[in-house]
């Protein structure tokens, strides 16, 4: 059934209209899952709005502004940013007070968090990254936040034992919805409650997110890839192989020229895909072997490859499909390749067939394409 089915042509449904709407198909459901959708939906504008005010948000003073580091460090050993820990408690505090939530967990806290004592317990868990891309926020690039649901096992709703991080370990093909919003130049709010992929632009005029690009489709075939080029040393041979055909151009293998973009910020790279088609990596390399990938699996890889599925697109290790992948611990990090299917097999079936060798001189060898 279309998503907008019950809308005439023309008519432009809110949020909260399209999710009523979805509702139909569930005629037993009791509404928390739209109401925890539309919590999440005002978070993402609050967190838009801090983002909007930038260093305005701020008293003058060197040092006090929006892209100001903490001296906190995260999990990952990353620097926060004030409005990493600014998002992160937005993000806590709408989604945590109306009984739809078990628990969260989140890029900017080191274990879970159940939902406190006092609060009512709902069935649902809710995993995000507050607040992707930062390293941006300084130079005013896009950035976005990314959330998946998942349900809670159900003997931990009905016993009410604690939660432990083991609940949220579940492969990405058990979320319930995913989605991002995207503070950018508009304000856009990307879900799926799994029937497609649908996105909302924010009408500030009357703060409600509205339905603009229903059922988003990724292309199967694209000429554009995204790739931080300067960790090229330590790709594995199937990314170089991808990467030195792509490179090559129409004198190359693949007959056809390819454009590159890197914004550094993956939502924003995650909707230039949805938009118009594309293949984004972030695979698996040699850098660090205490790191396997640089993106996080469950508020990460798992949102971002759940829209892409259900987008037309695919999403991948490389090895194996995404959402396939049961995780080990809550902020397990992997390689990620997702966007166009055919482009995403193809890189699939160069780790299957590693030792095929392009018939193209290398990118970064010698007489290479960036070397005379
Ligand atoms: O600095 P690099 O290596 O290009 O990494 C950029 C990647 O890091 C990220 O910013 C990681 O996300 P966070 O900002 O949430 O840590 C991605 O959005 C982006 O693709
Ligand atoms: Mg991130
Ligand atoms: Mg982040």
């Amino acid at each position: 059934m279309p998503a907008t089915q019950h809308y005439r042509d023309g008519q432009r449904p809110t949020l909260t209209q399209f999710l009523i709407e979805q509702r139909r198909r569930y005629p037993g459901a009791s509404g928390d899952f739209n109401a925890l959708m539309l919590d999440v939906a005002l978070a993402c504008k609050t967190i838009a709005r801090a983002v909007a005010r930038g260093e305005l948000a701020y008293a003058p003073g060197a040092g006090s502004g929006v892209g100001t580091s903490t001296d906190q460090v995260n999990v990952q050993g990353e620097v926060q940013k004030k409005l990493d820990i600014l998002s992160n408690d937005i993000f806590i505090r709408m989604t945590e007070w109306a009984g739809h939530l078990a628990g969260q967990a989140s890029e900017e806290m080191d274990e879970h968090r159940a939902i406190p004592d006092g609060l009512p317990r709902g069935k649902y868990l809710l995993v995000f990254d507050p607040l992707d891309g930062s390293s941006n926020i300084d130079v005013n690039v896009s950035v976005g936040s990314i959330f998946s649901v998942l349900r809670a096992p159900q003997e931990a709703i009905d016993s009410g034992r604690p939660l432990t991080d083991a609940d949220f370990l579940q492969p990405g093909s058990s979320q319930v919805a995913a989605g991002y919003a995207l503070y950018g130049p508009t304000t856009m709010l990307v879900i799926s409650v799994g029937n497609g992929v649908h996105g909302f632009t924010l009408d500030h005029d009357v703060g409600e997110f509205m339905l603009t690009h229903p059922a988003l489709q990724v292309p199967p075939d694209t000429q554009e890839f995204a790739i931080n080029a300067s960790n090229s040393r330590f790709w594995e041979p199937p990314i170089k192989r991808f990467v030195d055909e792509c490179m090559a151009g129409q004198t190359g293998p693949r007959g056809k020229d390819f454009n590159m973009r890197w914004i550094a910020s993956m939502v924003a790279e995650a909707h230039r895909i949805l938009m118009r088609g594309g293949v984004f990596m972030y695979p698996r390399d040699l850098k660090d072997p205490a790191k396997p990938g640089r993106l996080r699996l469950l508020y990460e890889a798992n949102p971002i490859g759940f829209l892409m599925e259900q987008a037309g697109g695919r999403a991948s290790t490389g090895r194996q499909a995404m959402l396939g992948v049961v995780p080990t611990s809550l902020h397990q990090r992997i390689g990620l390749i997702f966007g166009s299917k055919n482009e995403v097999e193809r890189i699939e079936r160069y780790h299957r067939e590693p030792q095929e060798q392009p018939d193209t001189e290398p990118l970064f060898a010698v007489r290479g394409l960036f070397r005379d």
